[in-house]
């Protein structure tokens, strides 16, 4: 693991409103390791997703300094890659024709983007399904096939904004457990919005844990667990100690 890819110091961000300035965050201030999984946990509204945007280059801090690689980071690149809640696929494209577009856009080659899909496709257990249509698939699959566009131009970061967070319980588990197997073989760097405790404890080195509005950071906790993770590991008591410590940070239990 090389120190440092992601550094940010005292970000803030406040937004013009109708109604005055609303300070998301204030004063962030963090470093993230190249191959580290970082889980963002906090309340609703705390400004989880306005760090991640910040960190995605959708958003510019109002104050504060974000080093990408040691150099200032302000903008889209292609070395981070972004996915949502619901992700945006294109109905009258195919499954493979949606994951191939980012290598597409970015001028890559079409033979090789398609035998990519192909292959990406089958690592997210979606293999044989490259000529349907999006439709046709369920929310897990959907995901599944977003999971593959965001590996598709091979980014270095892969920011996560509760990517399974609409999903049932079952699923989620099982992307879960897809999701770090993923992880493992090709040692991005992962920073992941969820607003479920037990899911960051299970799928994170450390876990950045934030404050109600405006958003700071209230502590990072190292998640002490072996890998490679399986949901046994849920039965370990240090799981279960690091859960509850972590409701405790956030206030949830009085
Ligand atoms: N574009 C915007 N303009 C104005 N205010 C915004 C904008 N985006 C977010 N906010 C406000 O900033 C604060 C932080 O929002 P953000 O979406 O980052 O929080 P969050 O922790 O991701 O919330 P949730 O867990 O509910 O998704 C909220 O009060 C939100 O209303």
């Amino acid at each position: 693991m090389t120190a440092g890819l992601i550094e940010g110091s005292h970000l803030s961000k406040v937004y013009a409103t109708a109604t005055g300035p609303l300070v998301a965050l204030s004063d962030v201030s963090f470093d993230v390791n190249e191959g580290e999984f970082i889980s963002l946990v906090g309340p609703s509204g705390c400004g989880k997703s306005t760090l991640l945007s910040i960190l995605g280059g959708l958003e510019n801090q109002t104050e504060g300094v974000l080093l990408l690689s040691d150099k200032e980071h302000d903008g889209p690149r292609a070395e981070i890659g972004m996915m949502f809640q619901t992700s945006v696929l294109f109905p009258w494209r195919t499954i493979r024709q949606n994951v191939e577009l980012p290598g597409i856009i970015l001028g890559l080659d079409r033979k090789q983007q398609a035998e990519e899909a192909d292959r990406l496709l089958d690592m997210v257990g979606l293999n044989g399904f490259g000529d349907r249509y999006p439709g046709e698939l369920s929310g897990g699959m959907r995901q599944r096939v977003a999971l593959a566009r965001l590996l598709a131009h091979d980014p270095k970061v892969l920011l996560m904004d509760e990517p399974f967070g609409a999903l049932d319980e079952f699923t989620r588990e099982t992307m879960n457990v897809e999701l770090l197997r993923i992880w493992e073989k090709t040692s991005k760097t992962v920073i992941f919005v969820t607003h479920n405790i037990g899911e960051a404890v299970f799928l994170s080195d450390r876990i950045f844990v934030m404050t109600p509005r405006p958003g700071r950071l209230e502590g990072i906790v190292d998640v002490d667990l072996p890998r490679p993770r399986k949901p046994e590991v849920m039965r370990d008591p240090r799981y279960s100690e690091l859960v509850f410590d972590i409701r405790r940070m956030l206030g949830v239990d009085h």
